[in-house]
C-alpha cells in the first residue's frame, strides 16, 4: 500500500503530495474517526504542556469557585498538538455543553449571530482556526466576548436598522497556529492565551503507551520510544503512526510492538529515526548532493526536487528547520552539518570547487 496514497494530487516526481503525509500534522480522515476514542477526558489525563495545563487549571478552578462562567481562552500551536482536545477539556470540566466550529465555517456576521444567540449559559464556544474568519463576523466577536452582547443589523441601505441582542454568558475558547496573525483587539479580549509547544520525546511516550493501551495494542518500553521518536512532537503524529506499526505487528509478526518492529514498520512507510519523511529526504539530498550544501535559492531546490516552492517552503522546511538540518540564510539555503551526517553524507573541502559553487544557482 502507498502511504501517500489519498485523494490529494500527486506531485510531478511521484513524491508525496501534501496532504497525504504520515507525518502531516493535519487529521486526515482515519484520524477524526479514531481520535475521539483517544482524546484525554480531564487536565489529568492530558499529558505534557505543563505550563498551559498548569495555568489553565487556575483559570477553571477559580471560576468555578466564583460559580461564574470561565474567561475566553487562545490557544495557539501546530496542528495536531491538543488545541480541539483542550477546548473540550475545558468544557467537561465547567461541566458546561460545547459547540465546534471554524473561522472559515464563518463568512458572514449573519452566520455568527446564529451561532450566538443559540448558546445557552456556560456554553463553551470552539472556535477553529480563529484567524480564517471574515472581518465583519470578526468585528461582531469583539462585542460578543466583552459585553455579551451583538447588534443584528436588520435590512439594507439608510433603512437598515441594528437590533441589539443579549447573549447568555459563554466561554470563547480559540485555536490559531499563528496568534501574530490575530489582529491585537481580538488578541486582547481573551483572558488568558495558552501557547502550545512541541513535546519532547518522553511525552510522547507516554502518549503512546496510552494509545497503545486504548486501542488494545501490546507495546514494549522501546517500541513507543522508537515510535516517539519519529513522531515530530506531535501526538497526532504518534498516534498515526502507532496505528501504522500496529498493522504492520499484527500482519507481518505476533502482534506486540518492539523497537524491532517499529523501526521495520517506519521503514516500510518512509519515516526515518528522526521523523523525516521521503519529501524531507529529497529536499535534504537535492540541497547536499546536487548543491554542496548551498546555499541555494527556494526556486532552484525546489525545481531539482520537481516540487512547487510552496511546498518545498511551506511544507518540508519548517521541520528541518525545526531539527537544525537546514538554515534560511538572506543568500539561498543552506544544510548544516547535522544534515550532512543525517544523511550519512561527507560535506566537500572548503575550497575544493565542485557542487560547492552552488551559489550561482540563485532562486
Ligand atoms: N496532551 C495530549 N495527551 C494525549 N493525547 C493527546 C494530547 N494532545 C493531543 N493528543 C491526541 O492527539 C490528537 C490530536 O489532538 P487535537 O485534535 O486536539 O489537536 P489540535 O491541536 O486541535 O489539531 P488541529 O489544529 O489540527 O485541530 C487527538 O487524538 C488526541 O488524542
Amino acid at each position: 500500500m502507498n502511504p501517500y496514497d489519498d485523494s490529494a494530487p500527486a506531485s510531478t516526481t511521484g513524491l508525496p503530495a501534501a496532504g497525504g503525509r504520515i507525518v502531516g500534522g493535519v487529521a486526515d480522515g482515519e484520524d477524526q474517526a479514531v481520535e475521539a476514542a483517544l482524546r484525554p477526558k480531564d487536565l489529568g489525563e492530558f499529558i505534557g504542556q505543563e505550563r498551559v495545563r498548569e495555568q489553565l487549571d487556575l483559570v477553571l478552578r477559580a471560576a468555578r469557585a466564583r460559580g461564574a462562567t470561565a474567561d475566553h481562552v487562545l490557544l495557539s500551536g501546530a496542528p495536531g498538538l491538543g488545541k480541539t482536545t483542550l477546548s473540550m477539556i475545558i468544557a467537561a470540566e465547567m461541566g458546561a455543553p460545547i459547540r465546534i466550529t471554524s473561522g472559515p465555517a464563518i463568512q458572514h456576521a449573519g452566520d455568527l449571530a446564529a451561532i450566538l444567540s443559540s448558546l445557552t449559559e456556560g456554553e463553551v464556544l470552539f472556535l477553529d482556526e480563529i484567524h480564517r474568519m471574515s472581518r465583519p463576523a470578526e468585528e461582531m466577536l469583539y462585542m460578543a466576548m466583552e459585553d455579551f452582547r451583538v447588534d443584528v443589523v436588520v435590512g439594507k441601505g439608510p433603512g437598515a436598522t441594528a437590533i441589539p441582542l443579549e447573549l447568555p454568558p459563554f466561554t470563547l475558547v480559540g485555536a490559531t497556529t499563528r496568534a501574530g496573525l490575530l489582529p491585537p483587539p481580538l488578541r486582547d479580549r481573551f483572558g488568558f492565551t495558552g501557547h502550545m509547544e512541541f513535546y519532547a520525546p518522553a511525552e510522547l511516550e507516554r502518549v503512546v503507551h496510552r494509545s497503545a493501551r486504548l486501542l488494545d495494542v501490546e507495546i514494549a518500553a522501546d517500541g513507543a520510544a522508537e515510535i516517539a521518536g519519529r513522531s515530530r512532537g506531535t501526538p497526532r503524529i504518534a498516534n498515526r503512526l502507532l496505528r501504522r506499526v500496529r498493522d504492520y505487528a499484527q500482519v507481518k509478526a505476533d502482534g506486540i510492538v518492539t523497537r524491532e518492529i517499529a523501526a521495520q514498520a517506519l521503514e516500510v512507510y518512509e519515516v526515518d529515526a528522526r521523523g523525516l519523511d521521503r519529501l524531507d529526504r529529497a529536499v535534504l539530498g537535492a540541497l547536499l548532493k546536487l548543491f554542496g550544501g548551498g546555499p541555494v535559492g527556494l526556486s532552484t531546490l525546489a525545481v531539482a526536487v520537481g516540487e512547487e516552492r510552496e511546498t518545498v517552503e511551506e511544507v518540508a522546511e519548517p521541520f528541518l528547520v525545526r531539527e537544525g538540518l537546514l538554515a534560511r540564510t538572506p543568500r539561498g539555503r543552506v544544510a548544516t552539518p547535522a544534515a550532512w551526517a543525517h544523511l550519512g553524507l561527507v560535506p566537500p573541502q572548503q575550497g575544493s570547487g565542485g557542487p560547492g559553487q552552488s551559489a550561482l544557482f540563485g532562486g
